[in-house]
């Protein structure tokens, strides 16, 4: 807890001087150089940035599923730097709500099922009545009992939403979450993460390529080449998208290679 003045500010998510570079001598590359900044409680941040400019980096180091080669990551109060492989997995699975360009649910169990898994892996009980108010809350109630291949790619990331929130993670990190979606379903999908912040006080760090889904954000960090090349607060898509301009970040994107789907 950092006091600010009058006011209680605390940063849920803190990076510091992280460094993180691939290979070594001359082939060597800085994805992240020296990469200072928090996220408070109930905020929701896009991050964005030209192809290559560290976004994936710096969402898995922040999220405990990569290690910084220098500096610290604090998550929840946890220093992520000091864990071992095992603890890191076990605070990813308590405090963590993961959601993914690619949905990532198991096709072979019903949405009930996928969103019960998190609380099954952890070795809790899940508690049917909770399960169903959260399928509920992003609209599937009806759909419970159905599986993946049955349900439109928005159905499915809103599964992939219950199931990042069923945990009551502190931090819900989202990478590309609407880039397969259309934009009237892209909609509904940042609304109910901006509900998860705005009711429920969740802190959402969401990677995007998109003005509009950032526009929904209450602060757009921007990468260049590893380090941090500006914010804005409350952003319109519009502003979002000169800054992106001036970053030179379309133009890159042009001839970008397609994304990896994780
Ligand atoms: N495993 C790796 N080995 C070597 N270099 C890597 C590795 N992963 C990433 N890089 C390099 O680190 C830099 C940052 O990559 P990163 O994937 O974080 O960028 P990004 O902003 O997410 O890009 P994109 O929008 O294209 O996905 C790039 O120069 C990339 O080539």
């Amino acid at each position: 807890m950092k006091r600010w003045g009058k006011h209680v500010h605390t940063e849920v998510v803190r990076l510091d001087s992280v460094r993180k570079t691939y290979g070594d001598g001359r082939a060597q590359v800085v994805a992240l150089d020296d990469l200072s900044i928090g996220f408070g409680q109930a905020t929701f941040t896009a991050v964005m940035g030209p192809s290559g400019s560290g976004k994936s980096t710096f969402l898995h180091c922040a999220a405990g599923l990569d290690r910084p080669t220098a500096g610290r990551v604090v998550l929840d109060g946890v220093e992520l730097t000091d864990l071992d492989e095992k603890a890191r997995t076990e605070l990813r699975r308590d405090r963590i709500g993961f959601v993914f360009q690619a949905f990532n649910l198991m096709p072979a169990l019903t949405v009930l099922e996928n969103v019960a898994l998190p609380l099954r892996l952890a070795g809790r009980a899940p508690d049917e009545a909770l399960l169903r108010e959260v399928i509920r809350r992003v609209g599937l109630a009806e759909r419970a009992e159905h599986r993946p291949a049955e349900l439109s790619g928005g159905q499915q990331q809103r599964v992939a939403i219950a199931r990042a929130l069923v945990s009551r993670p502190a931090v819900i990190f989202g990478d590309e979450p609407t880039g397969a979606l259309d934009t009237r379903t892209a909609l509904e999908v940042l609304a109910l993460l901006r509900e998860a912040v705005d009711r429920d006080g969740r802190t959402a760090i969401v990677v995007t390529h998109d003005p509009v889904a950032a526009s929904h954000a209450d602060r757009v960090v921007f990468l260049a080449d590893g380090r941090i090349a500006g914010e804005l607060h409350k952003p319109t898509a519009q502003a979002v998208a000169d800054r992106m301009t001036h970053l030179g970040a379309w133009a890159e994107q042009a001839t970008a290679p397609v994304r990896r789907v994780r």
